[in-house]
């Protein structure tokens, strides 16, 4: 997809070329009626400014799209490509980690209520272990707002792999 592309595309096109980016179809509309955007700067803009409206009800709700780090995504679809993707650093092989992991998400999963989620990308297993562990220290404002930045730069990452 490039930006010319997707100024000019039908809203229906344009909607389904970002839309394994966020599982929040308002997040992609918005960027839909936002367009023609005058650069790839601007789009990336309006792209964080809608992302910053999110709340909690968004974030359990984009939650659905996105496996637990260190499960393999279940299905086929964009989604779960990306995701696997995205944790590709993380070795399924290191049976210590993926313990670690699996014991850090129930943890978390009891302590918050959903799933933990990471930008995974650029970061090692042990990276997302020790992220993992730390955040399971804060407290539940601290933490959703958090989480929710984390699932920006996921959104980001993908809206920007998409017109590279
Ligand atoms: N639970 C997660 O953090 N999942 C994910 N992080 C990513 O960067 N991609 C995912 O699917």
């Amino acid at each position: 997809m490039n930006l010319t592309h997707f100024n000019l595309a039908s809203a229906a096109e344009a909607q389904h070329s970002i839309d394994h980016c966020v599982a929040l179809p308002d997040w992609a509309a918005g960027l839909v009626d936002a367009r023609p955007f005058s650069s790839l700067d601007a789009l990336w803009l309006k792209a964080d400014a809608l992302a910053q409206a999110w709340d909690e009800a968004a974030l359990n709700q984009a939650l659905s799209a996105h496996p637990r780090i260190g499960e393999r995504a279940p299905g086929t679809g964009k989604e779960a490509e990306l995701s696997s993707r995205e944790q590709g650093q993380v070795n399924p092989a290191d049976t210590a980690l993926a313990q670690a992991l699996r014991a850090g998400n129930a943890a978390y999963e009891q302590r918050f209520g959903r799933v933990f989620l990471i930008r995974a990308k650029d970061r090692s297993g042990e990276q997302i272990l020790a992220e993992l562990r730390r955040r399971l220290l804060n407290d539940a404002q601290q933490e959703q707002r958090e989480a929710l930045q984390q699932l920006r730069e996921i959104t980001l990452l993908r809206l920007k792999e998409t017109f590279r």
